[in-house]
């Protein structure tokens, strides 16, 4: 297993505000992992922290190996900002053309693929765009730039369903054929849970929790029966979030269940269902856990 990038202990300040707490975060080469967080967790702060655009307080970051220093860029890499107003006058080929010249794994033929999957005129200015259609343009340039580390930014921002399909499917086969460590910020989770492998939760600065994706497929569960049965079901199990409706409890776990739990669970007549990502999150965060 290498390693693409190690934050290590970073601490970011603005004033009374913690936007990053001890935060630690090692990501492999060739994985697409998604950043979740709340409004205001510290995304955008840690992913900008990672492409040389905000200093840590203290902590430091290396990348591959090797300690940025400060103001230091990774070496090739792609950061798609979440939005590219500031390059209003420009048009988008011009704006794609600019790209490229950062980007020596660039490819021009993907590139232009991506404008004719996503209807988008290479002519237009980017004051022109809606912003939908501007987010499209930073992942044009987060795909054609085939960087071994790839940070995207609430990619999906303004996009409507069927053109976030096309992002994720364009992401996954370009990854199959060229792989590389992609880190996606995202605000839509059970979107992209089929899209990641692996996951880090952020909450008020710190991180809560990272995991691969099949663990949690495979032992987040929704636990539903009688009170007494369902609290001596949970005993010693790690309890996400638990809800009482008359005699009738919910209990969302975290743990891998083996064919003992599922046999104590039909003698105890309790349902056990998987939990979706995004309800996984909730529970997570709202409980702190
Ligand atoms: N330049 C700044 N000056 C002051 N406070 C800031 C600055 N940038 C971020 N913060 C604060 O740091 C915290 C983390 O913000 P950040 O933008 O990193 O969160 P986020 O997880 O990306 O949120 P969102 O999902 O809403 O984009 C917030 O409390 C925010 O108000």
């Amino acid at each position: 297993m290498s390693i693409a990038l190690t934050c290590h202990n970073l601490n970011k300040q603005y004033g009374r505000t913690y936007a990053l707490r001890n935060l630690d975060m090692q990501l492999e080469e060739n994985v697409i992992y998604g950043l979740l967080g709340r409004n205001g967790a510290g995304k955008t702060t840690l992913l900008n922290m990672i492409a040389g655009g905000a200093f840590p307080n203290s902590g430091t970051i290396e990348v591959r190996g090797k300690k940025l220093g400060k103001g230091e860029l990774p070496k090739d890499f792609c950061f798609v900002r979440e939005n590219y107003k500031h390059f209003g006058g420009a048009r988008v080929i011009e704006t794609l053309q600019f790209a490229a010249n950062f980007h020596p794994n660039w490819d021009w033929t993907l590139a232009h693929e991506l404008l004719k999957t996503f209807q988008l005129d290479p002519h237009k200015k980017i004051k022109q765009l809606s912003r939908g259609t501007e987010s499209i343009v930073g992942n044009i340039i987060g795909l054609a730039s085939r960087a071994p580390l790839t940070l995207y930014d609430e990619p999906v921002l303004g996009l409507d369903v069927l053109m976030r399909e096309k992002f994720y499917k364009a992401l996954l086969e370009d990854y199959a054929n060229h792989p590389r460590t992609i880190l996606l910020s995202t605000h839509l989770i059970d979107e992209i849970a089929p899209v990641v492998e692996k996951i880090y939760i952020v909450d008020a600065g710190s991180l809560l929790l990272h995991d691969e994706m099949d663990r949690i497929r495979t032992a987040a569960h929704l636990i539903r029966g009688n009170l007494e049965a369902v609290a001596s079901f949970i005993e010693g199990k790690r309890v996400l979030h638990t809800e009482t409706y008359g005699r009738g409890t919910l209990a969302a776990i975290y743990e891998k269940l083996d064919d003992g739990d599922k046999q104590q669970a039909r003698e105890l007549d309790i349902s056990i269902d998987p939990l979706s990502l995004q309800k996984f999150f909730s529970y997570l965060v709202e409980g702190g856990h």
